[in-house]
């Protein structure tokens, strides 16, 4: 199962993170979030991360020659696209970035919006289901409602975000079966600060689950 530990900016952290077992860490390029890093930031990630851990650039709503200067400038292995972006939008970016992996995530309210993910399995490589808050995009510490996701069954392979800790990690996989696993605010101090012995916990209790 795929580990994406989201909203890195200290490269120390990174380092370790990835030494624990993680398999990807993002980046959240989205201006207006407290977890926001430059593209100096991630260089200085990415330079200290072995080349089998994917670098993922999390936008919201950005303008596709910015997701792809960041991209080309900081060996991302992949985009997040967080925001409102249309399955259009998605395969534009693909066209510009091939070879790059596209997740796209989704904030999940109900039924209706994980039918909608349909709309995008032609666009995109990945999906990323999120929970859904009125004012914030992600990193909120909520969970989604996991009751729903028990049949889901995409046509592409996905994430399930939203809320995720070292204590609910286990609750969670024995109801949904995602292909990977999103953490960001369950494993912090402070936001981008992350929480080394949170993420210790986390993979403790992965291989728990795993023996
Ligand atoms: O984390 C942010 O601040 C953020 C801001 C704007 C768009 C996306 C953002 N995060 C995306 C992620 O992939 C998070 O890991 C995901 O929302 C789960 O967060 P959490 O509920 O804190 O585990």
């Amino acid at each position: 199962m795929r580990i994406k530990i989201c909203g890195i900016r200290d490269p120390l952290q990174g380092q370790a993170i990835a030494d624990n077992g993680a398999t990807a860490l993002g980046f959240i390029c989205v201006e207006s979030s407290p977890r926001y890093v430059t593209l100096e930031q991630i260089q200085l990630v990415v330079a200290k991360l072995p080349s089998h851990i994917d670098k993922i650039g999390v936008f919201a709503n950005a303008n596709p020659t910015e997701i792809a200067f960041i991209a080309n400038n900081s060996a991302l292995t992949g985009v997040q696209l967080h925001g409102n972006e249309s399955p259009e939008f998605c395969k534009q970016v693909r066209e510009i970035l091939p070879g790059i992996e596209i997740i796209k995530a989704l904030r999940i309210r109900n039924v209706e919006d994980l039918d909608n993910t349909a709309t995008f399995t032609d666009y995109v490589d990945t999906l990323l289901l999120d929970a859904y808050h009125p004012q914030q995009l992600g990193g909120t510490g909520q969970t989604l409602d996991w009751n729903i996701l028990e049949e889901f069954k995409p046509g592409r392979p996905w994430f399930l975000a939203g809320g995720l800790t070292p204590d609910n990690i286990a609750s969670a996989l024995n109801k949904v079966k995602p292909n990977g696993i999103d953490l960001s605010s369950g494993v912090e101090k402070a936001p981008a600060d992350k929480d080394l012995d949170k993420v210790a916990k986390l993979f403790e209790q992965l291989t728990v689950r795993s023996c």
